[in-house]
């Protein structure tokens, strides 16, 4: 076999061809050309992308050769959803999560177009897609934590002390992927902090322990559509919206009390990408400063979320999850009145779209 030419080449030779290649999509939210996907290139081309185009869908979206893709613009949005079109925000990456809908695959691995193969301090390439279908595939530890981090690890194992009965684990719905060089700091940080860069490379993959909420950000993500999917709502962001750049925060609170009812588990840690570009900390404050003030009242609301014993398939959760907004989040601002109605049409244009998924009422999946 040739020598490989590039360290990308070199970590794709040393890894699994392509697992899951036909049972995953790639879905990137984009209001430019993805040339940056020549880099991912030897990691993703196997895989089918879903690419919602953001913004004027009059734009060409321009997308390297060699790729398989399905591209949605806002038109086409609107032409499949109809009016239910409502919950999908419009400039704002949130707009991703319609990708999550029309996929008919059973994982989702979502990424922005700034986001680049990281190194790790070996110098090798990252395969960030590869470790995220190790983290799906492998169990989660939410109810008891294990101190040498993921027990599922090559080279690791649970310590002395973990209870054998909880050695299982539990289904993995969610990996969450972090960032090198740009970190994803809120505004004020970005502005007290311009030049910081995250040059930390952890090796490690955590289960989100049970009754922990934590800040999901969309950048690096996967899940598993099928156990979690009517859960991962972006929210209503960006135009006509009060309120930006929390549309993965909202997702993230909503999927971890669902995870944590039905007992699957959330996984966060490895694999890094590189994260090139920071957005203007200025327009991002603009977005994010209610936010930043609503947000510690709706922390406490979702720590203190009950769902009844008889919400057994994430799409009843979820809608209870939007009666209780309406309710206890309603009377901080009207927004919440909409959102808990949007996330409503969002369970109905997903399962309008997705009816088989309809039928996991019973819990079941499968
Ligand atoms: O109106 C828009 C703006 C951007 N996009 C696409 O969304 C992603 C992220 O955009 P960008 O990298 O410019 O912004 P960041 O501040 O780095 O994004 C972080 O904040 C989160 C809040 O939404 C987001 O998920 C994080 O990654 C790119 O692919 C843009 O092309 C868009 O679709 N519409
Ligand atoms: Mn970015």
């Amino acid at each position: 076999m040739n020598e490989p030419a590039t360290a990308i080449e070199a970590a794709v030779a040393a890894s699994p061809l392509h697992q899951l290649k036909d049972e995953l999509d790639i879905v990137i939210p984009t209001i430019r050309n993805l040339d940056f996907l020549e880099m991912w290139r030897p990691f993703l081309q196997p895989y089918h992308l879903i690419i919602v185009q953001d913004g004027d869908p009059s734009k060409t979206i321009k997308v390297p050769n060699g790729f398989d893709y399905e591209l949605y613009n806002r038109n086409d949005i609107n032409r499949i959803l109809g009016p239910k079109a409502s919950c999908i925000s419009f400039k704002d990456s949130a707009c991703r999560c319609f990708g999550y809908m029309v996929s008919k695959k059973k994982y989702i691995f979502t990424i922005d177009d700034d986001c680049f193969v990281a190194k790790d301090p070996s110098g090798k390439a990252i395969n960030a897609l590869e470790q995220h279908i190790k983290n799906l595939l492998s169990p989660s530890t939410p109810f008891f934590f294990n101190t040498l981090y993921d027990p599922f690890a090559d080279g690791a194992d649970f310590v002395r002390g973990y209870p054998f009965s909880l050695r299982e684990g539990v289904p993995t719905a969610v990996s969450h992927g972090l960032w090198l060089n740009i970190p994803d700091y809120d505004a004020p940080t970005q502005l007290v902090k311009p030049l910081e860069r995250n040059t930390r490379f952890v090796d490690a993959v955590l289960t989100i322990p049970k009754g922990t909420l934590f800040p999901m950000c969309g950048m690096n993500l996967a899940f598993d559509r099928q156990l979690i999917g009517p859960a991962m709502y972006f929210g209503l962001m960006g135009e006509g919206q009060p309120i930006g750049r929390y549309d993965d925060m909202w997702a993230g609170w909503c999927i971890k009390v669902i995870c944590d009812h039905l007992g699957l588990g959330v996984k966060t840690g490895l694999p890094y990408i590189y994260h090139s570009k920071a957005s203007n900390p200025f327009v991002n404050l603009r977005k994010e400063y209610k936010g930043i003030y609503w947000q510690e009242d709706i922390i406490p609301f979702f720590q203190q979320v009950v769902l009844p014993k008889d919400s057994t398939s994430v799409q009843k959760c979820y809608i209870e999850l939007a009666k209780q907004v309406k309710e206890k989040l309603g009377k901080i601002d009207p927004y919440f009145d909409k959102l808990a109605d949007a996330m409503v049409t969002w369970i109905q244009a997903w399962d309008g779209l997705n009816p088989t998924s309809a039928s996991f009422s019973n819990g079941k999946i499968g």
